[in-house]
């Protein structure tokens, strides 16, 4: 593998660049993360996989937002990170286990295409609940059902940590202009301390959800993984779910299983868009 060799894949419309920390040879500052990920003067992505050495777990994931934030979790990186791990031959194991900062879960892949990685699902860890572990600014120890009122609407609020932290709000109608002009507001709401990533949820059965997402630290994205897990735990908490909840996004859909003791498990396809290698022009701007 080259210096500087990325991979772009995408999950369900929601796309990241992943980089070989031992094959890189530029810093990953907030400066550089952000010139990679915009579409004019970069590749362009919905954020940056890390492959990091981990001594705790078989492989090591470090993620990045857009705007060089650095997220504890992604679903649909991790889905992404595991492709990779597969595909480029780190391993032959069809099961292995990735450190993120939010925790270690396991993967699995589920569904080979051309010998390449297609279905992946992974064991996301428990969903908490708890409100100063989320982290919110709310004295009481959950936020199911609060009010929070930003401008002029009143929105009830659940927040859950699935290893990041989310905020989900229950809708008869989903609308993208709203979620557009409200998620950011959300988002860096005081009540949040770490910020916060935002989704509005439609119930359509026990086993169905649609949802919008707005990612703390990249905005409006066409799907997201910890997004579909934190929806299907609050909706579970509800009781308006079982414990299988296919999430519907405007870029795909996801199935999340949700156990009795709140371990969360996900599954969903990944499909590679290019690999290639940054230019030494590129370069020389990302390190000055
Ligand atoms: N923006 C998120 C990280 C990416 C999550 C998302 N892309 C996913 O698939 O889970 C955060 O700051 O917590």
């Amino acid at each position: 593998m080259n210096e500087n060799y990325f991979v772009k894949t995408h999950a369900l419309g929601n796309e990241y660049l992943v980089f070989n920390e031992e094959k890189t040879n530029f810093k990953l500052t907030q400066k550089a993360i952000q010139r990679i990920c915009n579409v004019n003067f970069g590749i362009g992505s919905d954020g940056i996989l890390l492959k990091v050495p981990s001594n705790k777990a078989d492989f090591g994931l470090r993620i990045f937002n857009p705007d060089g934030s650095e997220a504890e979790k992604s679903g649909n990186g991790l889905r992404i990170f595991c492709k990779y791990i597969y595909d480029y031959g780190f391993t032959y194991n069809k099961e292995f286990s990735v450190e993120t900062k939010g925790g270690i879960v396991k993967a699995k892949i589920i569904e080979i295409s051309n010998g390449k990685a297609k279905i992946i699902s992974v064991e996301m860890g428990k969903a908490n609940f708890h409100s100063k572990e989320i982290p919110t600014r709310f004295t009481k120890t959950e936020v199911i059902g609060e009010k929070l009122n930003i401008q002029d609407k009143e929105y009830e609020i659940n927040c859950v940590s699935v290893g990041n932290p989310h905020c989900v709000i229950l809708k008869k109608e989903l609308n993208i202009d709203e979620i557009k002009q409200y998620g950011h507001l959300i988002e860096t709401n005081n009540y949040f301390p770490n910020r916060i990533n935002v989704q509005f949820a439609k119930v359509l059965s026990r086993s169905e959800a649609e949802i919008l997402i707005w990612e703390r630290g990249a905005g409006f994205t066409l799907a997201s993984g910890t997004s579909s897990c934190a929806v299907a735990s609050v909706l579970r908490k509800r009781n308006l779910v079982d414990n299988e909840v296919k999430i519907k996004m405007p870029g795909g859909e996801l199935l999340i299983e949700i156990e009795d003791n709140w371990n969360v498990k996900m599954t969903g396809e990944v499909r590679q868009i290019a690999a290639g290698t940054l230019s030494d022009e590129l370069i020389e701007d990302l390190n000055k």
